[in-house]
């Protein structure tokens, strides 16, 4: 699950230069409140889910089982526009659940539209657009493993 970066040891010595943990002790804790909000929809915990492509390669039940784990714990999940489960089957899995469509600005502007306008009778609380993919970074575990999407998966 590490193909989204070229080189993840300079990502990691990067974070570890940038960010420290100082571990608190001896506080209150018998009331323990994590809940926040992310546009002005209430979440359990300050940890949602990114969007992650093509989840049925690693379950069966791919998007539509993270969208049921996310309702079950009061958090939101960004579908990918990569998804190997449909924006309304992910609706259909956690109807109840926070959702938010990521999209990448296809040429196609029709096709983009599209996406959008499923996205909002869906009950897509928000859409996060991809940037920084203008177009795709060399993958080299994929081009050395020749990646293809299974068949079966769309
Ligand atoms: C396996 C994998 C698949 C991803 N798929 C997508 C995707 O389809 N669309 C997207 O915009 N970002 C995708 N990302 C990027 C993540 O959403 C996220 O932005 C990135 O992992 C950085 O977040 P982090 O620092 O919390 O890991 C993917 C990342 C991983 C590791």
């Amino acid at each position: 699950m590490r193909s989204h970066i070229n080189d993840l040891q300079t990502e990691i010595q990067s974070l570890k230069e940038r960010w420290k943990l100082y571990p608190r002790v001896l506080r209150d804790v018998s009331v323990m409140d994590l809940s926040t909000s992310v546009l002005g929809q209430k979440i359990s915990m300050p940890v949602c889910v990114a969007a992650t492509a093509m989840q049925r390669m690693a379950h069966p039940d791919g998007e539509t089982a993270t969208a049921r784990a996310c309702q079950a714990m009061g958090t939101g999940m960004m579908l990918s526009s990569w998804a190997t489960s449909s924006i309304e089957e992910v609706a259909e899995a956690a109807p109840g659940g926070l959702r938010w469509l990521q999209l990448y600005v296809y040429k196609d502007r029709e096709v983009t539209k599209s996406l959008v306008k499923r996205a909002e009778r869906a009950g897509y609380k928000g859409i996060f657009v991809t940037v920084d993919t203008p177009f795709l970074g060399r993958r080299i575990d994929d081009v050395r493993n020749k990646f293809r999407l299974p068949p079966h998966l769309r």
